[in-house]
């Protein structure tokens, strides 16, 4: 059964309370969207803070961006969202946060990816079904030109269809599910394995 648009307006409106709530959007960082039909997406305006939402903070989208609602100011983010539903048709919701784990992480990770193996945890994610797996996160250096940023996540996407996330260095999570409640779990999932890494690590720079 497909949700109005005033559902799935109050999916987002929930979502950014959930995840200011948590501390993983603070300020007015993070946006969120959810398809609104096969060709549009609803996305956060720009600007707003994230834990004070109304279903009017939201405007439609087609899936290169341009905005279907002028009178307002799509998401700075807002390409980041489309390439990720035209990539892949069953995706349809998508969350990106700027948590202080994601963000310190990033930068501590000189590599251009960061790999999650032997969590039970892991199995939260999308397509994972045991603990034996290894889950690859790409981190793409944070760029101000958000088209630049797209053109270099792309090929990634194209190359790992079974992506679940990535990380932009010191700004933060990009996550995604075929509905909004699949998207949250994943930020969960990660913001936990976030954290288990960072203790992880600095348990052995303790340790010598
Ligand atoms: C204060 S955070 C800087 C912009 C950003 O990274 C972000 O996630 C929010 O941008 P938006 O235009 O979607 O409000
Ligand atoms: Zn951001």
């Amino acid at each position: 059964m497909s949700l109005t648009r005033e559902q799935l307006a109050q999916q987002i409106v929930d979502a950014g309370r959930f995840l200011y709530g948590r501390g993983w959007s603070p300020a007015t960082s993070s946006n969120y969207s959810t398809r609104l039909s096969p060709s549009e997406a609803l996305l956060t305006v720009s600007g707003k803070h994230k834990g004070q939402l109304s279903v009017d903070d939201v405007l439609a989208t087609d899936l290169s961006g341009t905005s279907l609602e002028p009178g307002k100011k799509p998401s700075a983010e807002t390409l980041l969202h489309t390439q990720l539903y035209s990539w892949r048709p069953e995706i349809g919701a998508v969350l990106h946060t700027h948590s202080v784990n994601a963000t310190v992480l990033s930068r501590l990770t000189p590599q251009d990816f960061i790999e999650f193996e032997d969590y039970e945890l892991q199995k939260a994610f999308s397509g994972i079904s045991t603990h034996e797996s290894r889950v690859r996160v790409p981190i793409f250096d944070n760029d101000q030109d958000i088209a630049r940023l797209a053109a270099k996540v792309q090929p990634w996407l194209d190359a790992h269809p079974d992506c679940v996330g990535y990380l932009i260095r010191g700004h933060g999570l990009y996550t995604w599910g075929a509905q909004m409640s699949d998207a949250l779990r994943q930020i969960e999932a990660f913001e936990f394995l976030f954290e288990c890494e960072l203790k992880t690590r600095s348990v052995m720079n303790r340790q010598g």
